[in-house]
C-alpha cells in the first residue's frame, strides 16, 4: 500500500484549512489531520506578565496525541479512513493513500516534520493576517492586543526556528485566490502520486 504525507503549514489565517479541505475533496483516499484539534485545555495554558495565554507555541498542543493519530494512519490508512466515516475507493493495491496534515506549527515539531513527503507553507502579510484574524472567533476569544502582544511575535519566533531547522519547504502566496492555490497544489500532489504509482 503506497502512502504520501503532505504538510500544509503556514501562519494563522493563512488559508491552511481552506486549502486542505479543497485538496481532500480532489484527492481520492485522502484525509486531514488538523493541528487545531490538539490544543490543550485552557486551564493548562500558561499566562505571561501581560495576562496573555501562551497559545502560539508547541507546549500548548498535545503533540503526542497528534503523533499517535498520524501513526494510526501510517499503520493502516484504510482503517483510519473508515473510522472517520470516509469512503475508500477500490484500487486493487495500486492506489496511493494521502494524509494531509495542516497546522501553524507542524514543521516546528521535529518528529512530525520528519514524516512529510511534501511541505507547503502559506504566508500572508502582517496587515492581512491581522484583519483576517480579527474576524475569527477562537475559544477562548482573542483578548484586546493579543495579535500584536502574542500572536505576531510568536509567529516571527517560530518562523525563524523553522527556517533554521527545516529545508524543502514550498512557500505559497496566500494572497492568491483560493481557486488558484488549490489548482496549483492539487496539480503538484497529483504529480507526486503519479511518481509513486509508477514505482514498482
Ligand atoms: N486564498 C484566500 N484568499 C482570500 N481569503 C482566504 C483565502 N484562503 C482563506 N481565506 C479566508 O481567510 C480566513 C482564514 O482561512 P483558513 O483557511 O481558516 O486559515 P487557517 O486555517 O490558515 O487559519 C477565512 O475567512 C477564509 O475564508
Ligand atoms: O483552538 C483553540 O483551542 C485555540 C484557542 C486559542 C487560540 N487559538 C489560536 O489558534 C491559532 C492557530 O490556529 P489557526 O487555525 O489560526 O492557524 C493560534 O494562533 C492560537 O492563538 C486556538
Amino acid at each position: 500500500m503506497k502512502r504520501l504525507i503532505v504538510g500544509v503549514g503556514g501562519m494563522t489565517n493563512g488559508g491552511k484549512s481552506t486549502l486542505s479541505k479543497g485538496l481532500q475533496q480532489k484527492i481520492s483516499n485522502s484525509c486531514i489531520i488538523a493541528q487545531d484539534s490538539y490544543f490543550k485545555d485552557e486551564s493548562a495554558i500558561p499566562v505571561d506578565n501581560n495576562g496573555f495565554k501562551q497559545y502560539d507555541m508547541l507546549d500548548a498542543l498535545e503533540m503526542d496525541m497528534m503523533m499517535r493519530d498520524v501513526g494510526s494512519w501510517q499503520r493502516d490508512p484504510n482503517w483510519f479512513l473508515r473510522q472517520r466515516g470516509l469512503n475508500t475507493t477500490q484500487n486493487n493495491g495500486t492506489g496511493v493513500f494521502v494524509l494531509i496534515v495542516e497546522g501553524f506549527l507542524i514543521f516546528n515539531y521535529r518528529p512530525l516534520n520528519e514524516v512529510f513527503d511534501k511541505r507547503y507553507f502559506m504566508e500572508i502579510p502582517y496587515h492581512v493576517c491581522k484583519t483576517r484574524r480579527s474576524s475569527r472567533v477562537y475559544s477562548p476569544p482573542d483578548p484586546p492586543g493579543y495579535f500584536d502582544g502574542h500572536v505576531w511575535p510568536m509567529y516571527l519566533k517560530n518562523r525563524q526556528e523553522m527556517e533554521r531547522t527545516v529545508s524543502g519547504i514550498v512557500f505559497l502566496d496566500g494572497l492568491k485566490s483560493k481557486e488558484e492555490l488549490l489548482a496549483a497544489v492539487n496539480n503538484d500532489i497529483h504529480q507526486e502520486i503519479e511518481k509513486l504509482r509508477e514505482k514498482a
